[in-house]
């Protein structure tokens, strides 16, 4: 797989404020790849730090090969991060000649990526009668006119109606299936795992997971138990390879699965050991429950 940027251990501090805390993480061509965290978890500033428009305070990034100056290789990076600014009195079109005046790119895409984010029967509308949607996507044309390797997209569907998160994140995906090589931040789980091929989790500036979407619902789940003798259940489940975690609340037990188990062989198990059981549910944690015990982890 060829890589299109790598962090290593990079660092941004804006005075007290760790924004980015030893980041580390790489991009491989032809995936979509989504930087999720809460607000202020340093997501803006990482993509700031490889835009060039954000000054590291240590580590490192390296653009492609390596090879390249970053302002040689950013001529192949796509990337809206901040919101779409066009001429008001120019239309779609216009603005777009004008892009490719400025990217030095012949004229001759506009058609295509114009059709691409489902504004060609509006290309010859001003950009000011444009909704915020429509304006995201013209961006999003915009930044395809070169034909990027890779497209950064800064939280692309904030303050859009659900009608307008849609058609983005459709472009998003029609997109990839282009082959380029995408890489978004959200603050919504439920986007990351609609779009995103592979996820980087990041809490006050530091990653917390990395790797394939789907991977992230890994938990092997866990146990609610109720017993009469709640604390010679508690005893035996912590006696159990199985569990990690247990905790009590009232008369639950809520034991934590470090590996697979059934709930006959749990069952079998604490009968054999004189314990009959008065409720046994196993239930594994939503990806939501997962991302927010993930991020609430490290509160403490
Ligand atoms: N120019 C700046 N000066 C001082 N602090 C900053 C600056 N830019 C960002 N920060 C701080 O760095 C931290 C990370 O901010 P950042 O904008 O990167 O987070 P984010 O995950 O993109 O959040 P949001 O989605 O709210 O923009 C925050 O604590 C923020 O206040």
């Amino acid at each position: 797989m060829n890589t299109i940027l790598r962090l290593n251990n990079l660092t941004k501090k804006f005075g007290p404020v760790t924004a980015v805390n030893n980041l580390s993480f790489s991009i491989e061509k032809g995936n979509v790849y989504g930087i999720l965290g809460p607000n202020g978890s340093g997501k803006s500033t990482t993509l700031g730090i490889v835009l060039n428009v954000v000054n590291k305070t240590s580590g490192d990034f390296q653009w492609f090969d390596g090879t390249q100056s970053t302002h040689e290789a950013l001529k192949k990076v796509g990337a809206i991060i901040e919101r779409p600014n066009f001429y008001p009195y120019m239309t779609a079109a216009q603005n777009l000649e004008l892009v490719c005046k400025i990217k030095n790119v012949e004229p001759v895409n506009i058609d295509e990526k114009l059709k691409l984010v489902g504004l060609l029967d509006r290309k010859n509308s001003k950009f000011r009668t444009f909704s915020l949607g429509m304006k995201q996507r013209l961006a999003i044309g915009s930044a395809l006119l070169n034909d990027p390797e890779i497209l950064i997209l800064d939280e692309p569907t904030n303050g859009l109606d659900p009608q307008g998160i849609h058609q983005i994140r459709e472009i998003i995906t029609r997109i990839a299936a282009t082959g380029t090589t995408i890489l978004l931040a959200s603050h919504l789980l439920d986007e990351v795992e609609k779009v995103c091929t592979h996820v980087v989790i990041i809490r006050k500036g530091e990653k917390l997971y990395s790797g394939p979407v789907d991977q992230m619902n890994a938990s092997f789940g866990f146990f609610e138990l109720m017993a009469a003798d709640s604390e010679r259940l508690q005893a035996l489940l912590l006696d159990h390879p199985a569990f990690g975690k247990v905790i009590q609340k009232g008369d639950l037990v809520t034991a934590f699965l470090e590996e697979p188990l059934e709930p006959e062989t749990l069952n079998a198990y604490l009968f054999e050991n004189g314990l009959t059981l008065s409720q046994l549910v196993k239930r594994k944690e939503s990806l939501e429950e997962q991302f927010l015990l993930l991020t609430n982890e490290m509160t403490a």
